[in-house]
């Protein structure tokens, strides 16, 4: 794997600027039954050598990816359609980051990873519960099965379950030949983490599987568990056979492991390089090449390839007369609509019972709805009640913009790297994902906005009629949705959290300056005037305004001039005359449907791509 220096590093090194070996000749076998640890420094590759096994390197015009690999006898290297089906039924994959949907219990999250991998039109409930139930015994999470996963906000279950979680989701309802998992030891305590480790090791001695993990500096007991070992070091391996070999293969080269060291921290020790001083840094680098030098030599010499070979053909008779090793199962997806209601159970459990972000949610809305209130207190019909109006409409608009951008700016950047997740295995679509999504945040989103009408209105003595209460909260609502599709589509193009929330309120901005307020569309230069047109806060405003002066008298001042007696006036001014709430509405709509239709469109574009590997 050779990563091609950026256009910037070129031009600053010049002839100098050479691509760098992400992964150089790493040759090796995985076998069925054992447990293959990849071992090396930070850096040295590991991750990028299980996301080729796993061919989910992400792609990338800088990166080229040539060799071969296989599963079982089959190459499956190249990225075609066929190849990654197959691959998605082999091949079970557990990267680092483990985010799952916090409010769903462990159960529900393994009953919703079966249904999408065991479709109704095949598979009875009951056995999809079976899965299920098996997968929770196997994987020693059946005493959280009823405990909610949890995240920052809500307390669910400890770190070291979340892994074992994780691995579950890829094992239940599919049979994987191959479980690769990228350091399922970090971040967990001694304890947790040797329990992580048992469950891999189960799996592999059980269930026969090939099971593949990378791991930093494990504890001597969780070294025991391992059957084989791949030392990486600068993205060259530096040792690939069982780990009861190695201790005489190091010896041989100079380096005996001491009898009372942890024999993989002294390995990673041993080819790691040493930056503290200068001579330090070229002693370690020459001990390292020496190393990987010795072990391409022993590479060649032995033949590895005919090696690689060798154990293919053995697993594949094993497999033939091996009647309890799993067999890769033809996974289906679900038809449109089971993936539809699957999914939309799934949000609606989530956005129901996320206690902790609606309480958020609802104190926001109330206190800003009682600052505005007070601060607008029974504005009455005077003629300055004219100008608080307009402010009092305007800052609604953008306040329940506001908060309906950043609530989804926020959650769906980290619902993407689950939902990125599901789909690099082909789980559902996009669109049923989609108007699952909508659909079950409907209610709940609704309620916000609705909240801070029924307080505000009152408070600052809006029109007081019930039937244009209901439409300044009908038009609230809809902007509120409006808004929440510009975060999503935002959420859609944006790498991080971070970013989306940079970005989103920089949209918003230039949509509150052309909110109907401050500028006049007519006045502006013409390259500037569509985004009048697709503005939701003018929409929502424009409404508003129509919705609250349209036939309202106000008190005459006694002074000689600017009294508007009239709420038409007041539109006349503004411009809005001879359009109505229902018209402001029809707009909004327009502008939330293309931001629906722009999500799903850079949703397809951004599906998760992965890098071909060259033969
Ligand atoms: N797509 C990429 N673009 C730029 N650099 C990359 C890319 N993929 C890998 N690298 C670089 O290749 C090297 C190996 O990365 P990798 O993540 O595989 O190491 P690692 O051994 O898993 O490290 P760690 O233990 O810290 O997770 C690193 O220097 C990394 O920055």
């Amino acid at each position: 794997m050779t990563l091609q220096p950026t256009k910037k590093e070129k031009k600053k090194l010049g002839a100098d600027a050479k691509p760098k070996r992400i992964l150089d000749g790493v040759s090796g076998a995985a076998k069925p039954g054992r447990l293959l640890a990849i071992m090396g420094p930070s850096g040295s590759g590991k991750t990028s050598l299980l996301n080729a096994l796993a061919a989910q390197v992400p792609r990338s015009k800088r990166l080229t990816l040539s060799g071969t690999l296989r599963h079982d006898d089959v190459s499956v290297g190249q990225d075609t359609r066929r190849n990654r089906k197959r691959l998605n039924d082999a091949v079970a994959y557990v990267q680092q980051q483990d985010v799952f949907y916090s409010q769903l219990t462990v159960r529900e999250t393994l009953e919703t990873a079966a249904a999408m991998r065991m479709p109704t039109s095949k598979y009875t409930q009951s056995q999809r519960s079976e899965a299920v139930d098996d997968v929770l015994r196997a994987m020693g999470i059946a005493h959280v099965a009823s405990s909610k996963v949890g995240d920052v906000k809500t307390r669910g279950i400890s770190g070291g379950e979340k892994k074992r979680l994780a691995l579950a989701c890829e094992l239940v309802g599919g049979s994987p030949h191959v479980v690769c998992c990228d350091e399922p030891t970090s971040g967990l305590d001694a304890f947790q983490a040797q329990r992580v480790v048992e469950s891999l090791k189960k799996l592999a001695s059980d269930a026969r599987r090939t099971v593949v993990c990378s791991i930093h500096q494990p504890r001597g007991s969780i070294v025991a568990m391992f059957d084989d070992l791949c030392l990486m070091a600068n993205g060259r391996c530096v040792y690939q056979g069982a780990w009861t070999d190695a201790p005489e293969w190091f010896e041989r080269l100079g380096h005996p492991i001491p009898t009372n060291a942890n024999p993989a921290e002294f390995l990673v020790d041993l080819v790691s390089v040493d930056t503290s001083s200068d001579a330090k840094q070229k002693e370690s680098e020459a001990r390292v090449e020496a190393l990987a030098a010795a072990w391409e030599k022993r590479g060649r010499s032995a033949d590895v390839d005919a090696d690689v070979d060798a154990d293919v053909a053995e697993h594949a008779a094993e497999q033939k007369t091996d009647e309890s090793a799993p067999a890769a199962s033809a996974n289906r997806r679900a038809g449109l609509a089971a993936q539809f209601f699957m999914l939309l159970k799934r949000s609606w459990r989530q956005v129901r019972r996320d206690g902790a972000t609606n309480k958020i949610r609802l104190s926001t809305s109330m206190n800003s709805a009682l600052v505005f209130g007070s601060i607008f207190w029974r504005m009455g019909l005077t003629q300055t009640s004219i100008q608080d109006r307009l402010g009092l409409l305007q800052v609604s608009a953008i306040n329940a913009a506001m908060a309906a951008l950043m609530k989804t700016l926020t959650a769906f950047t980290s619902e993407k790297v689950i939902v990125n997740r599901e789909r690099a295995s082909g789980s559902y679509g996009m669109l049923p994902y989609l108007a699952a999504k909508l659909c079950a945040e409907l209610p709940v989103g609704a309620f916000f906005p609705l909240a801070f009408g029924a307080v505000v209105y009152p408070m600052a003595g809006l029109h007081p009629r019930a039937d244009r209460f209901a439409k300044f909260a009908g038009l609230i609502v809809l902007e509120s949705f409006t808004s929440s599709a510009i975060g999503l589509a935002v959420s859609s193009v944006a790498p991080s959290t971070e970013a989306a929330v940079a970005m989103g309120p920089a949209v918003m901005v230039l949509f509150i300056v052309f909110g109907g307020y401050y500028v006049n569309a007519d006045n502006v230069p013409m390259c500037f005037r569509w985004i009048n047109k697709c503005s939701l806060i003018k929409w929502a405003f424009q409404g508003l305004c129509v919705n609250e002066f349209a036939g309202l008298e106000f008190e005459k001042s006694g002074k000689k001039y600017g009294d508007q007696s009239d709420g038409g006036v007041v539109l006349e001014r503004l411009g809005f005359v001879g359009t109505s709430a229902g018209d402001a509405a029809r707009e909004q709509v327009n502008v939330a449907s293309f931001c629906y239709l722009l999500t799903l469109y850079l949703l397809e574009k951004n599906a998760p791509k992965f890098q071909s590997m060259e033969p």
